[in-house]
């Protein structure tokens, strides 16, 4: 494997080495089983564990929004819509609430959007560094001719795209070519030079938990910088047994090769009290370090609102305890 295509990356939590790859390994790939029972006794007792702990919950909060990847991928998207979009992801939560709560200056962790809508989103977020992810490669089917899911990708990092969100042929794994799988992931990922390339499996349509486990080591076997779960557009889109799965794929290649690859559930996630419980799990099976925007996301549209819903909860609760306190 040639890894002169090995970078640094710098983040605000120190260097890491990004992602190369590795030579194909079939074996190894194929070592991948899943337990489906265990895995799903593991996930039932997560939503009541404490491992982001009560009290620290509105910390909890503010930390799931600097990982979200912002998204509108939708037919009927707009400039006006897209440049909406990018504010919220400069400012997340109203001003007001972020400064009582000492988190002036945060944002979202990404803005992700279709091809077209590129050059509003570099325009909207000039200056703030957040970057602009586009999905890729004939999104969500991936079914166009490979040479233009090629090109599509070039396109994008061409007008601007930091980080490309490809997807999979998902019938190279149901049919078992992980070779071809190997090479396709591995063109994508050179198309994308420095952008970060994220690897959307399209989970819902894998067939079996197995199958995921395997199609995420060959997606990192060949130089992805994230695994990301789903489209959002499948019938089923991020779950939790699905993410266990792919965070212990990670795990293993980490252990293996000293590599670190990002993960991103996408798809369904709309409710601050699930964001916790993905927080928990990752905290749980990868330690904290994975829980920097630099290797963990949300792909997901609707949960920002829902988390400064529950933050002025948290406010406003918090307020009325002290003042009732104080009253007393
Ligand atoms: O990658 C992001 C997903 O498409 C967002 O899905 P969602 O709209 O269900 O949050």
């Amino acid at each position: 494997m040639d890894s002169s295509n090995a970078t640094q990356i710098h983040t605000g939590h120190g260097t890491i080495p990004r992602n190369p790859g590795t030579d194909f390994d079939l074996d190894w790939a194929l070592s991948l089983t899943a337990n489906t029972s265990a895995i799903e006794r593991r996930c039932a007792t997560l939503p009541g564990r404490r491992s982001v702990k009560k009290d620290y919950q509105a910390a909890w909060l503010l930390k799931a929004i600097s990982l979200i990847d912002l998204t509108t991928l939708a037919g009927d998207d707009t400039e006006a819509r897209v440049r909406r979009l990018c504010a919220k992801a400069r400012q997340p939560v109203n001003a007001a609430l972020l400064s009582q709560l000492g988190m002036d200056g945060l944002t979202t962790g990404a803005v992700c959007v279709y091809h077209e809508m590129i050059p509003a989103a570099v325009k909207a977020l000039k200056g703030s560094g957040i970057p602009v992810a586009a999905v890729s490669t004939g999104f969500p089917a991936g079914l166009s001719p490979f040479h233009l899911r090629v090109e599509e990708i070039r396109e994008s990092v061409k007008a601007g795209a930091e980080e490309i969100d490809i997807v999979i042929s998902r019938r190279l794994v149901l049919e078992g070519k992980w070779q071809e799988l190997y090479n396709e992931m591995r063109a994508f990922r050179e198309a994308c030079g420095d952008a970060h390339v994220k690897a959307i499996l399209a989970t819902g349509e894998l067939g079996s938990l197995r199958n995921v486990a395997r199609a995420s080591m060959i997606c990192m076997m060949a130089g992805a910088d994230f695994i990301k779960t789903s489209t959002g557009k499948e019938s089923v889109n991020a779950t939790l047994p699905v993410s266990l799965v792919m965070i212990r794929a990670i795990r293993e290649y980490f252990e293996r090769t000293g590599y670190y690859v990002g993960y991103k559930p996408a798809g369904g996630i709309s409710k601050a009290k699930d964001a916790l419980v993905y927080l928990s799990l990752i905290k749980e099976e990868l330690g904290d370090r994975w829980l920097q925007p630099d290797l963990f996301r949300f792909g997901a549209s609707s949960l920002l609102g829902d988390i400064e819903r529950q933050l002025e909860h948290h406010v406003t609760g918090a307020y009325s305890a002290g003042h009732r306190h104080a009253m007393a």
